[in-house]
């Protein structure tokens, strides 16, 4: 799996090769400005060959560096290439002002405030800040790239961004803006960015349409997605290098000859009279996945409801807390999910007791979790390293309300990582960005953008299926907390791409058959 570098080890990648010697800061700008240059027209071929204009907008430090690299390799393509600089060229580095004076000797750099002057252009070109932000970008910046946008009229012109939009936070995925500045008003179609992606590229509320990586020579980390990510190093879950059948191979249950015991046994808590639908999501999600067997516990009073909704799965009446002893007594049940639908109250409170006493691989979640927000260091008590959680925001904020995401000081993974540490268990906290912790400090993340968009994920009992589907991952045991809670994330995003928008959470599990033969498997 790829990595996701925050900007300090971004930097300490170049400053180890150019201690090294094994290249320059300014050869290493060349090739990012030359990359971005070659990833745009990739992008959009219509922008190969000459008589294009571009309008390149630099800033003070080596993110305008590269800008200054763009312009001049633009111009060397036969382009009309207008650029407006900012800051005081003195004091920039010397990488940086090498490329002004380049691209001085092809054309003038105007003032930023100048940059609404003239025809639309083609492309424009923002190369204000990357990874070297630390505050609020000012607002000249906002109003030259409102400015430069405005000339196009009724044609938007297309934006590309070098490292990063301007003003993203490369580490938190936050936007630093000016007050009063419209949240999407850096917005750019691609973002180009080099050696590796940042944190910040995968996190919140995505700025840039696409996103490419461009390789600038130096050396890559290991990139096998079977390997647990190093403590500090965050990896975006995706296949990377490998197929994906080879990828989920080690993961899911498909060996050939193998018992449906061997497969795994899991276990989902179900709700009351008329509140199974959630248990009934995540115990079908758990079979579909590759579960060998699947039982669904449920109160007496819960069970002819059940009967005539249920055929494969199988159906167990459990007297609430009291029979949970004598279903867990069962040494084949490789895996436990409960929380959705169980109700919040003193009654769950006692299964989670049962369940995370039983040492088992277990799924909490949504009531699971909620039962503990007068106490959650009761709920931490009871966890160990085989228990995954896997809150939604609100869910989280009940057990971690110090790492809320509506006061969050720290970025989306350094609140996982910490809710993981606390608890002793892998945390899985949901959305567009998930990101999933586990307790020795490794982090992935799932993002669904940049092509794996899935809106239509958030929809009732989407979560529900997620946490049956780790189930079933986790119950064959051929995956630990953190790969089952990784694989299962990114392959509920690829469920639900491939249904497509009109999904309905019923639709995730039933479609697995048919994503897994379109993976390969
Ligand atoms: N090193 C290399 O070899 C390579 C680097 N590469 C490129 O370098 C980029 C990182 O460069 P960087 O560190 O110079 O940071 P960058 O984002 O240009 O901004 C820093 C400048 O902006 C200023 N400043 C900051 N915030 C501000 C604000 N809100 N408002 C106003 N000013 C503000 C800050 O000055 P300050 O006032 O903070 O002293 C400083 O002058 C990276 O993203 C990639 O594009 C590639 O070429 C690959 C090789
Ligand atoms: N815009 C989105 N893009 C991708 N996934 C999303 C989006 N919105 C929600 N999701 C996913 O949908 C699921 C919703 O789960 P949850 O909030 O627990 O819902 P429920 O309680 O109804 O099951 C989570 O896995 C979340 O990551
Ligand atoms: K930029």
């Amino acid at each position: 799996m790829p990595e996701l570098l925050t900007a300090a080890q971004m930097r300490a990648r170049e400053e180890t090769a150019m201690k090294n010697g094994a290249v320059t800061g300014a050869a290493l700008m060349e090739r990012a400005g030359r990359g971005a240059v070659e990833a745009t027209v990739r992008t959009w071929p219509d922008l190969a060959g000459g008589g294009h204009h571009a309008v390149v907008l630099c800033g003070p430090g080596n993110n305008g560096g590269d800008g200054y690299v763009v312009a001049r390799r633009l111009a060397d393509l036969g382009w009309t290439v207008e650029v407006f600089g900012m800051g005081d060229p003195q004091k920039a580095s010397p990488d940086a002002r090498l490329m002004r004076q380049l691209w001085e000797a092809c054309g003038p750099v105007g003032q930023l405030s100048d940059a609404g002057h003239g025809t639309r252009p083609d492309l424009l070109v923002d190369a204000l800040f990357g990874t070297g932000l630390g505050r609020a970008i000012p607002a000249e910046t906002v109003t030259a790239v409102a400015a430069v946008k405005a000339r196009s009229g009724a044609r938007a012109c297309r934006v590309v961004a070098l490292d990063c939009v301007s003003g993203l936070d490369c580490d938190s995925g936050r936007m630093l803006l000016p007050d009063g500045a419209a949240p999407d008003a850096m917005a750019a179609d691609l973002t180009v960015t080099f050696h590796a992606a940042k944190r910040g590229h995968y996190l919140g509320q995505p700025q840039s349409r696409s996103l490419e990586v461009v390789d600038i020579g130096l050396d890559h980390a290991e990139d096998d997605p079977r390997q647990r990510p190093a403590p500090g190093l965050l990896r975006r879950i995706e296949p990377g290098r490998l197929a994906p059948a080879a990828w989920l191979g080690s993961v899911l249950p498909v060996a050939p000859g193998a018992h449906k015991y061997d497969r795994g046994h899991v276990l989902v808590l179900g709700g009351g009279c008329g509140k199974g639908g959630a248990g009934r999501l995540a115990a079908r999600a758990a079979l579909r996945i590759g579960a060998g067997l699947v039982t669904l516990a449920v109160p007496p009073s819960a069970l002819q409801e059940n009967a005539a909704r249920l055929d494969a799965i199988m159906l167990t009446s459990m007297k609430g807390p009291e029979g949970l002893a004598d279903i867990l007594s069962d040494s084949r049940l490789s895996c436990v999910a409960l929380g959705p639908g169980l109700g919040v109250g003193e009654a769950t409170r006692e299964m989670v007791r049962q369940v995370a006493g039983a040492d088992r691989a277990t799924v909490l979640d949504a009531d699971a979790l909620s039962s503990f927000s007068d106490d959650p260091d009761a709920l931490f008590g009871l966890l160990h390293a085989r228990c995954v959680l896997t809150p939604h925001e609100g869910e989280f904020a009940r057990l971690f309300p110090d790492l809320a995401e509506k006061d969050r000081s720290v970025s989306k993974v350094d609140a996982a990582a910490e809710a993981a540490r606390r608890s002793g268990a892998t945390v899985l906290l949901k959305g567009p960005d998930t990101v999933i912790a586990s307790p020795d400090g490794a982090v992935s993340v799932n993002a669904a953008f940049y092509g794996r968009e899935a809106p239509w994920l958030g929809t009732a009992g989407a979560g529900d299926v997620l946490t049956g589907m780790i189930a079933g991952l986790m119950g064959n045991g051929r995956a630990d907390p953190h790969l089952a809670a990784s694989a299962g994330a990114w392959l509920h995003v690829e469920a639900a791409r491939y249904v497509g928008p009109g999904l309905i959470s019923e639709d995730l599990p039933d479609a697995l058959p048919g994503l897994f033969r379109s993976l390969g498997l």
